[in-house]
């Protein structure tokens, strides 16, 4: 499903080029979950966003599914984007003028204008998530947390190939982290999504497939 190699990014700064993806190699299956761990500055929310394409390497291969992103210009990444990866980030940039079920239908909307079979999944998301009686709220009057949980039933009523999570329990009480795990196995099993998530927490290491931690840039197996 997900195939990396010799992939390279760098960033300039004065004379400087700093590489933030040295060499990244990874593989991982239609349908499983790889956690990615690392220290802060390392590369990882820089490794989802090149998957995600929201950002370029500067060279390397990346192909997901029938996907070939180096090869795609800005419209096909595009396209990509729309149909195929759920992105759950640390900032969840719901948007505020919408209530939450309407935030919801947001990641419907570049695909096809949502229906009401949609309106009916979005309500058992947000069910899931322990949000329906949230539905119509304003994100604004939503603690963090649950704000996240709004972010997550959006990225997963898409039922994306691929999901993408940045600290998806960063914001989360442990119990509702659990839950949100839960949640994402549940779409692993069920929908055969792959898994791909970025964490400090080592408590969802073992939840995952496959383990990874991220240095300086590289990106090496770990068994932790
Ligand atoms: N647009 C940019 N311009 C210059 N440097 C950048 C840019 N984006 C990220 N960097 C640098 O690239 C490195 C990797 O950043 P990245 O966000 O991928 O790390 P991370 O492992 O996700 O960190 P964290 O765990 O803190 O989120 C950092 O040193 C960061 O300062």
């Amino acid at each position: 499903m997900i195939e990396i190699s010799h992939l390279y990014k760098g960033y300039k700064s004065g004379d400087n080029n700093t590489l933030v993806l040295n060499d990244v190699k990874f593989s991982l299956p239609a349908g499983s979950m790889a956690v990615i761990r690392g220290m802060s500055g390392s590369g990882k929310t820089t490794l989802l966003n090149v998957l995600g394409g929201l950002d370029r390497a500067d060279s390397g291969q990346i192909r997901v599914g029938e996907w070939y992103l180096e090869q795609m210009d800005n419209a096909a990444l595009g396209h990509y984007r729309a149909r195929d990866v759920g992105f759950i980030f640390q900032f969840h940039n719901l948007i505020p003028t919408l209530t939450v079920l309407e935030n919801l239908l947001t990641s419907i909307e570049p695909v096809r204008h949502p229906n009401a079979e949609d309106k009916e999944l979005a309500m058992d998301y947000l069910e899931k998530v322990g949000l329906a009686a949230f539905a119509m709220r304003f994100p604004a009057r939503l603690s963090g947390g649950q704000q996240q949980r709004v972010a997550i039933a959006r990225a997963l009523l898409k039922e994306p190939k691929l999901i993408l999570a940045d600290e998806p329990t960063g914001s989360l009480d442990e119990d509702t982290g659990l839950q949100v795990i839960a949640l994402l196995q549940q779409m692993q099993r069920q929908k055969n999504v792959t898994l791909v998530i970025v964490t400090h927490n080592p408590d969802l290491s073992q939840y995952a497939d496959s383990n990874y931690e991220m240095r300086a840039g590289r990106l090496q197996a770990s068994h932790a």
